[in-house]
């Protein structure tokens, strides 16, 4: 069911008062409060409603700003009137601003700027939505008058005229689509039979897919499924192995949400959203309208796509962490794929985790939640087995595909070339020659994390990062993976002049150089950042994968997740140990999810799989876990290790970060702040505050970071806790300090 051109905007007739109106404002400044304006000199008040854009005058700039509310009366004496009205119909309805406030109170975030978060670019930069305005054909009350039949001598202008009768009013997108052309459009309007209006945009066209019929359900999904009350609120959590059809189950229940006339938002990671995932959600819903969100569009088809979520135009709507701020009208399930994907998280600016948020949402529209994923995170699982969640399980793999054989390669000794063992590089051999795709791994861009001297020690630093500079050959220059700092590749040491410079350690490049010489018969394909610098790289680099052709694929962890490659038989995982030593809490649930994600990737068609894992340490106790029993039994140790050590998920966890180019400065700043925050609520057996402590990273962009951490039992203490500090916070006037509130952090670096 689409709204009728009628019902869109009914929001206009609320809020009207007697008394000249105060219009309080979402305002994009760095503030945790809304701003009160008059209305535009000349405004007619009847045209202004809440979610409407204006451009308003702040501290002598002029941003765009987002009408919250219409009030009576304003605490302050001088108000200024708002510049100009930017949008005839409100963007976002009454739910959409409801979910924002509650977001902008749980993260500590200026409403203001968590409205100019959820707008597309060109929305926020102030450009109007009609220019995004789509054509519509209706029928004149004339033509609504005649019988389905009244054409039948003309069959082409008769099936148009059908097609008005019974959907109502078709966007000009889609009646060419449906190859309605122009002349008999014009033969109708010249009859006075249909009109063209100006109505609610439509999202931009996908790329063609085949329309693919679905597989029969398994008992498993079937369960699964049934399990799901598309009538009401829940969170589920799907942990399905990998390969087991848990994006079946999510088509299934967009489905069933389509067909009773809603909305389906599906969250995916940032590395999720390729041409491949879009080209199967298109396929199976040929006839509806879908809008994808991501990073690949231009600034005005994004518009064009969220306008028509907002609109409700969109039946599908699919897109990264900043979708979930989309108002959607008639939202009927909430879905999140991978839901341990770190990329949910926005670490600056706005810090929300929208995985989180989409139970929120799901919570206050009524709606199902589904969170699904092979490798849950400590949250989410904490809160199935815990009963907050239900919890749903796939545990075979969909089709005829079985599970992989997992085996690890020791390392220690070994006679490694450039950082694989013999057994591993047989394997490869021996699979190419079968005509079969090999996967490897390694969690590592560039050609060498490190480049040092042999003769004085010297190592190539970064100026403004406590971290090593990382070597990448093919570009000739080593550079800052953190601050993106480049300088030229070196032939001697500047130190003391010795040409005797060793590359430390090993990365994506390093091992392509020496794959490529080994197995120069079959193409090597390196997949990291630097070689997919567009998603459309990333699929044209699959293709041959995607052929069935035998070939090497390698790269870091943008191939762990989401592709289904068949003929991939074996994966390689070169360095199992990263993870495993790390000074951060949350490491080893990170390495086991990575490396059951990409081990997860071989034998996923008829063909078995086998994955070989490298370790020095193949006694830790925790790898072997993960390798014998797999990353559930792995997980859940982990529950109680954290609930041994009082961490999150057990407890709430909320960081107060500085940083400044003075460390001192920094310092000072988070202890006054925690000593705010204990004078209002001192530390006791259920709130406990360390720091200020340095976070992981010590010193990034030239500015040293420090962080203070505080953890309750009860997530309700922190934020009155939070908000008071904020408020403390604000009248900070040292201009080169940078402070932020992480509640739910999910870094410490
Ligand atoms: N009931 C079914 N019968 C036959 N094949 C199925 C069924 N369900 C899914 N498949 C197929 O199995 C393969 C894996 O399914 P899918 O990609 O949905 O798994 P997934 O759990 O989302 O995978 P992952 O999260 O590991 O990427 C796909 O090719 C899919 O078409
Ligand atoms: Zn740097």
């Amino acid at each position: 069911m689409r709204p009728s051109i009628q019902q869109y905007g009914e929001g206009q007739l609320a809020n009207r008062g007697a008394n000249p109106a105060i219009l309080r404002l979402a305002v994009p400044v760095p503030l945790r409060r809304l701003f009160d304006y008059l209305p535009p000199e000349g405004a007619d008040p009847a045209a202004l409603a809440p979610g409407q854009r204006l451009w308003v005058p702040f501290g002598g700039r002029k941003l765009v700003a987002v009408l919250v509310d219409i009030v009576a009366e304003s605490p302050l004496a001088e108000l200024k009137p708002a510049l100009e009205l930017i949008d005839r119909q409100p963007l976002f309805d009454g739910a959409g601003r409801d979910f924002l406030q509650w977001a902008a109170d749980y993260y500590q975030a200026p409403a203001g700027e968590l409205y100019a978060a959820a707008l597309p670019v060109a929305l926020r930069k102030g450009k109007p939505a009609d220019h995004w305005a789509e054509q519509w054909l209706q029928l004149t009350t004339e033509g609504k008058g005649l019988p389905e039949t009244a054409l039948a001598r003309a069959p082409k202008q008769q099936a148009l005229l059908q097609l008005l009768l019974q959907k109502g009013p078709n966007s000009r997108t889609q009646l060419k689509a449906l190859k309605h052309s122009l002349p008999v459009i014009r033969a109708l309007a010249d009859r006075g039979l249909v009109e063209w209006v100006a109505g609610p945009t439509v999202p931009p066209p996908l790329p063609d897919a085949e329309p693919t019929p679905p597989p029969a359900l398994n008992d498993e999904q079937r369960q699964v499924l049934e399990a799901i009350d598309a009538e009401r609120f829940s969170v589920s959590l799907l942990e399905g192995t990998t390969g087991s059809g848990k994006t079946e189950v999510y088509l299934r229940l967009m489905e069933r949400v389509l067909a009773m006339g809603r909305q389906a938002l599906l969250l995916v990671p940032e590395i999720g959203l390729t041409p491949q995932t879009l080209r199967r959600i298109a396929a199976r819903f040929p006839e509806r309208s879908i809008a994808a969100l991501h990073s690949g569009l231009a600034d005005g088809e994004r518009a064009q796509a969220w306008l028509a979520a907002a609109a409700g135009q969109a039946d599908i709507v699919i897109g990264t962490r900043s979708a979930i701020f989309t108002p959607l009208p008639r939202l009927g399930a909430v879905i999140v794929d991978e839901e341990h994907d770190g990329s949910f998280k926005q670490q600056d600016g706005v810090r929300y985790s929208a995985r989180d948020l989409a139970a929120v949402l799901g919570r206050n529209a009524g709606v199902p939640v589904l969170l699904g994923t092979a490798t849950p995170s400590l949250e989410s699982l904490h809160n199935a087995l815990s009963g907050r969640y239900r919890h749903l399980r796939l545990r075979n793999r969909a089709g005829d595909a079985r599970p992989p054989e997992i085996s690890v390669v020791p390392t220690l000794g070994q006679q490694l070339d450039e950082g694989f063992a013999p057994q591993s590089l047989r394997h490869i051999g021996e699979t190419l020659q079968r005509g079969e795709q090999v996967l490897v791994f390694i969690n590592r861009r560039g050609y060498a994390p490190a480049l040092a001297c042999d003769d004085c020690g010297w190592l190539a630093d970064c100026p403004h990062c406590s971290s090593k500079l990382t070597m990448h050959r093919r570009q000739r220059h080593l550079r800052c993976h953190h601050c993106d700092y480049r300088r030229p590749l070196v032939n001697s040491c500047p130190q003391c002049h010795s040409r005797a410079l060793s590359a430390l350690g090993g990365g994506t490049e390093r091992s392509e150089e020496l794959l490529a010489q080994r197995f120069a018969d079959y193409p090597v394909i390196r997949v990291d950042r630097d070689t997919t610098a567009s998603k459309r790289a990333l699929d044209r680099l699959l293709a041959p994968a995607r052929d069935g052709e035998p070939c090497l694929l390698l790269g870091t962890q943008m191939l762990a997740k989401g592709h289904h490659l068949p003929r991939v038989t074996l994966v390689v995982i070169q360095d199992a140990d990263g993870g495993l030593f790390s000074a951060d809490f949350r490491a080893p649930e990170r390495t086991g999810q990575l490396l059951e994600q990409v081990a997860g990737r071989a034998g996923r068609g008829d063909l078995a799989g086998r994955v070989l894992v490298q370790s020095r340490y193949p006694e830790h106790p925790l790898l072997q876990l993960l390798l014998e029993k797999g990353y559930g039994a792995f997980a859940r140790q982990l529950l109680r290790d954290r609930t041994v050590a009082q961490l999150p998920p057990l407890r709430a966890m909320a960081l107060v970060r500085a940083e400044c180019e003075e460390p001192r400065w920094a310092e000072e700043f988070l202890q006054t702040a925690r000593a705010q925050m204990e004078a209002l609520a001192p530390p006791s057996p259920e709130l406990a505050y360390l720091g200020p402590v340095p976070a992981l990273l010590e010193r990034k962009s030239g500015r040293f970071r420090f962080y203070v951490q505080v953890t309750a039992e009860k997530r309700g203490v922190l934020l009155p806790l939070l908000a008071r500090l904020c408020q403390w916070a604000e009248g900070n006037r040292n201009r080169r300090l940078r402070w932020a509130v992480d509640m739910d952090a999910q870094e410490l670096s």
